[in-house]
């Protein structure tokens, strides 16, 4: 039986792990057991029950106050990762063999990781290994997304981690709910945009020749790829939530190889004819 997982990834700040805790109520709310796991070293706040955290192997504090080492903040969670790469046992043991289990992976905010350091992909072959189906996602702030050259720049960042990993990856618009209502009307265009639009774009920041030429050779690389849809994704909005665990579970065929549960038989014995009679009587 397939395992599932989502890698939630994205830059820092963008809402990652707001994001597991808010799917963990949501699939408890459905009544579907959902697990996350922290693999953050330097995660200080997070409001979820967690499975396991990476803490238990390595912290980012441990590592910069090691005098051998000498590393910053930045440093030291590479660091951090690449050692969580070579003990990936730890993960094995916690996770254990159960078949059917969702889990959400909280992953730090550092994009290097994503784009070209080698961590993140070796993590996935090994949950494609441990027989899990894994699903990217990638999260970025919809407050920065609001103009076009800065959407381009989201876009791409999307676009290299998706390349890099080699998985089935969901792009998502974090906190919608601050947005402003004229925001949010504006916004709905880079939702499913149209990159060819997109290049005729003349706002003052595109004036440069040079600039519109490779702004040009970007939108057609990003259309050649056609991933450039997002899905919104606002905290407050039950249906918003579910609309969005849908597509990542159609990603991952979530519920294809589930059992199909018969509904129980009813004993002849315990029906009561009278009694159904009688309430059809009585509507
Ligand atoms: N209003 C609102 N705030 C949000 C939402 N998602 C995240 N935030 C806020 O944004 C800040 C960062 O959110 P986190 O979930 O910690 O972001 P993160 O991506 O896990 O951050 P790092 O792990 O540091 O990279 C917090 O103050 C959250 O409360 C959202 O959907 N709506
Ligand atoms: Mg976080």
């Amino acid at each position: 039986m397939p395992r599932y997982a989502q890698l939630v990834i994205g830059p820092a700040g963008s809402g990652k792990s707001t994001y597991c805790s808010t799917m963990v109520q949501h699939a408890e709310s459905m009544n579907r057991s959902v697990q996350v796991i922290n693999l953050d070293p330097a995660a200080e706040h997070f409001d979820y029950p967690v499975m396991a955290d990476i803490r238990e192997l390595i912290q980012v504090d441990d590592v910069m106050e090691d005098d051998s080492l000498r590393f910053g903040p930045n440093g030291g969670l590479v660091f951090c990762m690449e050692y969580f790469a070579n003990n990936f046992d730890w993960l094995e043991e916690t996770l254990g063999h159960v078949d059917d289990d969702y889990i959400l992976f909280d992953c730090p905010g550092q994009i290097e990781l994503y784009t070209h350091l080698p961590v993140m992909k070796q993590l996935v072959d090994k949950l494609q290994q441990w027989e899990f189906r894994v699903c990217g996602i990638f999260l970025v702030d919809s407050q920065f997304m609001v103009e076009s050259f800065k959407f381009i720049s989201g876009v791409m960042a999307a676009l290299s981690a998706m390349i890099s990993l080699e998985i089935p990856q969901v792009n998502i618009m974090t906190k919608m709910d601050l947005l402003s209502p004229k925001a949010k009307k504006e916004i709905e265009k880079y939702l499913d945009p149209d990159m060819y639009l997109m290049m005729d774009d003349n706002s003052d920041s595109i004036r440069s020749k040079k600039f519109k030429k490779l702004t040009q050779a970007i939108c057609g690389l990003i259309d050649d790829y056609s991933m450039v849809r997002f899905l919104p994704f606002d905290r407050t909005d039950e249906e918003g939530i579910n609309i969005v665990l849908q597509h990542i579970d159609f990603s991952i065929q979530y519920g294809e190889d589930l059992e199909v549960k018969e509904p129980k038989e009813l004993d002849e014995e315990e029906l009561n004819y009278d009694d159904i009679f009688q309430c059809k009587l009585d509507s």
